[in-house]
């Protein structure tokens, strides 16, 4: 049976560059993760495919889902479910494969409980103003829309706490090659080795 993959998951407020972050992670020809798409109840916005940037699905649908256990975790966030299908992260998982998760906080400390092997990065901005000026500067949201995004980040950055590492995205170049850091570190761990060391040893030891 193949080793089990590790699960990567990536939160921090709207607005902070997880997605900018994650497109550029994944351009890395070192890299080699599965991204996990999410599903969720929003409009898609200007330029957004579906089964690519999202599974867009009706608010009965996503119900549907939950009611048959097919969600990892899923949250209300501004008004819209945003969940993830578990099918698809069990089955990379079992063959060996890592999964990146790129989700909101409440939906993270579910991952946590339910994965307590994956490891949890929080992205975070250098500073409110500069969270403002991206959700701004990137120009799918209204005002209204943006407020409500903000005023969620200021309870989402202190649950900072609940994660393992924290990541200032101040240079997209830097955030990448702190993750990478990350996960190489990770893959060191001794509870990460050992079982596979002590196989290899064979049953004389
Ligand atoms: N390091 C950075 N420096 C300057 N601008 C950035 C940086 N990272 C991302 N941005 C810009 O910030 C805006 C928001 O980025 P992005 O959409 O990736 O955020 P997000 O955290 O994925 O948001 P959401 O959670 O709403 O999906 C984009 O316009 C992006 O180009
Ligand atoms: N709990 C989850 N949160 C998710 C998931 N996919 C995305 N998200 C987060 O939702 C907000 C809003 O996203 P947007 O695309 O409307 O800007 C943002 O923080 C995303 O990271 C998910 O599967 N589960």
């Amino acid at each position: 049976m193949a080793k089990r993959g590790m699960l990567i998951v990536l939160s921090g407020p709207s607005g902070v560059g997880k997605g900018t972050v994650r497109k550029a992670l994944f351009e890395d020809p070192t890299v080699d993760f599965n991204y996990s798409i999410s599903m969720t109840t929003r409009q898609p916005r200007d330029g957004e495919k579906n089964g690519v940037d999202y599974f867009f699905v009706t608010k009965e649908e996503f119900e549907d889902h939950i009611k048959n256990g097919e969600m990892l975790e899923y949250a209300k966030y501004v008004d819209n479910y945003y969940g993830t299908p578990l099918k698809y992260v069990n089955d990379q998982l079992n063959a060996g494969h890592d999964v990146f998760l790129e989700i909101e906080v409440n939906g993270a400390l579910q991952v946590r409980a339910n994965c307590p092997d994956g490891v949890f990065i929080f992205l975070t901005p250098p500073d409110i103003k500069e969270l403002r000026n991206r959700l701004v500067g990137r120009g799918t949201d209204n005002i209204d829309i943006i407020n409500k995004r903000i005023q969620k980040a200021s309870k989402e950055i202190r649950m900072m706490q609940n994660y393992d590492y924290a990541v200032v995205n101040d240079t997209i170049n830097n955030a990448v090659s702190q993750i990478k850091d990350i996960v190489k570190s990770e893959r060191l761990k001794v509870k990460r080795v050992m079982p596979d060391y002590l196989t290899s040893l064979g049953d004389d030891i």
